[in-house]
């Protein structure tokens, strides 16, 4: 603990309690999601390999009526093209399928028969080959940690998961330049780059389990964004196999490079839907030699954004991260995982992370600028941390909320970009509309990014509830030209509102661009772009 006013409370008498969360299951139904198992012990979203009652998830394809597409059935000889192709590698075990079958939230669930695991980009592509000349359909699969159904198959797809690729290729300690296969995981790739003085510029609540692929696919944000800015920004290169079996090698590591159009941007967030990313090539940040965490209470959500602006312009170049969380929120991570706040009494809460090369210097700003907001009333009650386990343990509040959530019933979930200024008055008048018939609303997320992650919790399933929420979440954020996916994606939950953010032409020309790209559509099909009937 570095900085500490009299009247605050110390970081020490936060209270650690592990969260043990017992697997309860209770069925959700679409689009709420049921409670699930234990996180990942950092807060990550864990991977679990055999789920109990896996069966109680219904099938995507009857719980919203989905129609197959004409794609082919996967023959006995199919299998063994696969069998020799990946020997040991191509599974059609049930026990192996079915926790690659269901996605982390427990609410989507496809009928997959086949899991093929390569090793090389060689095997992706004589995979992609064979399965566009069968036209059998494809979900490409990292970690499963995505939160709007993109990474499971609705049908019988055939499941090409990453979790074999995870080598990393190089690096270079005198650029920061990372290049590795599509299945390292994050954490694992954080923890290699710490050894040599770098990180990974993105950290996200799921970086236990999510595979870098993955992260780039789904052009994942996170809690470093405000920091170190987007994927479109640090993936330097791209490896990808084409839904023809052709390998477009685009592994640059170069800051800059003005030849033609910047073909890897296409696939950043395209959601595996356009080709099967094998490597990434990535610029990463230097360690911060002194890293500072505030956790701080404030009365009203002016007074969240007034302290975001004063920490800006005060921290400047050290802030690396600023989170909010409404007191609902708090309530819920208290009540589902026995975690303690150290900061009482407050409507809404800030977690500010600075990452600096100077901790005394660090350490001064960083307490003039709380000197300040303490004396000018914006922030009434706080907690400060230097060390790496008090830090830990301050993250998780803000990290395990959705966990915590997954607890609380039937989950409703929305990912919103908003004008800052706008961001919580969507909460306030989701849960004027909806009174009594949610459990709960609450409100957080990455407010330096203006991004809030709304949710929505009831006992059980409701279609007036649903009807209650959309397209009313939409419209309103259409109306404040926000988008309706700041970071999960649109997956297979949420492609078909895609025109309340983008307008008809540029779906159209997605539409194109995935019909150039993948003729035959076997790559995850269902997913983000509108089906058109
Ligand atoms: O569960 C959610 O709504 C958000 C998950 C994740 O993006 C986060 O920021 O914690
Ligand atoms: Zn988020």
């Amino acid at each position: 603990m570095a900085w500490l006013r009299p009247c605050w409370p110390r970081c020490a008498a936060l209270r650690w309690r592990p969260g043990g969360a017992a697997w309860a299951p209770q069925l959700g139904k679409a689009p709420g999601v049921a409670p699930r198992g234990p996180w990942h012990p950092h807060g990550g979203r864990g991977l679990r390999t055999a789920s109990p009652g896996l069966g109680e998830v219904p099938l995507t394809s009857e719980r919203y009526r989905v129609r197959r597409l004409p794609f082919s059935r996967l023959s006995p000889q199919d299998v063994a093209f696969f069998q020799r192709l990946l020997p040991g590698r191509a599974l059609t075990e049930p026990a192996a399928l079915e926790p690659c079958n269901v996605d982390w939230l427990r609410s989507v669930r496809g009928s997959s028969t086949l899991l093929l695991k390569p090793q090389t980009t060689a095997e992706v592509s004589q995979v992609l080959r064979y399965c566009s000349e069968r036209n059998l359909a494809v979900n490409p699969q990292g970690g499963n940690t995505g939160l709007v159904g993109g990474s499971v198959p609705v049908f019988d797809e055939i499941i090409l998961s990453t979790v074999l690729m995870n080598r990393i290729i190089s690096f270079d300690t005198v650029s920061g330049i990372l290049v590795c296969q599509a299945g390292c995981i994050l954490e694992r790739l954080n923890e290699y780059l710490e050894q040599q003085g770098f990180i990974m510029p993105l950290d996200l609540g799921a970086k236990g389990s999510c595979h870098i692929g993955g992260n780039v696919a789904t052009n994942a944000g996170g809690l470093r964004l405000l920091r170190y800015g987007s994927l479109r920004g640090t993936v330097l290169g791209l490896e990808v196999v084409l839904a023809d079996g052709t390998v477009l090698d685009c592994l640059a590591s170069l800051r800059k490079d003005n030849t033609g159009y910047d073909l890897k941007q296409l696939f950043i967030g395209s959601e595996g839907t356009l080709g099967v990313i094998t490597a990434v090539s990535i610029l990463c940040p230097q360690k911060p030699k002194a890293v500072n965490l505030a956790f701080l209470g404030c009365q009203n959500f002016s007074q969240v954004l007034e302290t975001f602006t004063t920490c800006r312009a005060m921290l400047g170049e050290i802030l690396s991260a600023y989170e909010f969380m409404d007191e609902k929120c708090m309530e819920l991570v208290e009540k589902h995982l026995k975690l303690s706040c150290p900061v009482r009494d407050s409507h809404f809460y800030v977690l500010i992370e600075t990452s600096g090369s100077n901790s005394t210097h660090d350490e001064e700003k960083l307490n003039s600028f709380l000197e300040q907001a303490m004396t000018s009333g914006l922030v009434t009650d706080g907690t400060v941390a230097t060390d790496d386990k008090k830090i830990k343990m301050l993250w998780s509040l803000r990290e395990r909320i959705t966990e915590a959530l997954t607890h609380d019933g039937c989950v409703y979930k929305y990912d919103i970009s908003l004008p800052v200024g706008k961001l919580y008055d969507l909460v306030t008048d989701m849960r004027a509309r909806l009174g009594q018939s949610a459990k709960n609303v609450v409100g957080y997320g990455h407010l330096g990014d203006g991004n809030l992650h709304l949710n929505i919790t009831a006992e059980s399933y409701s279609h007036s509830l649903l009807d209650a929420i959309e397209p009313f979440v939409y419209e309103w954020t259409a109306r404040y030209n926000g988008s309706i996916s700041a970071e999960h994606g649109l997956g297979f939950k949420k492609k078909q509102f895609i025109q309340y953010s983008k307008p008809s032409e540029a779906i159209f020309l997605m539409q194109r661009f995935k019909a150039m790209l993948d003729p035959k559509g076997i790559l995850n099909p269902y997913k983000t772009l509108p089906s058109s009937s």
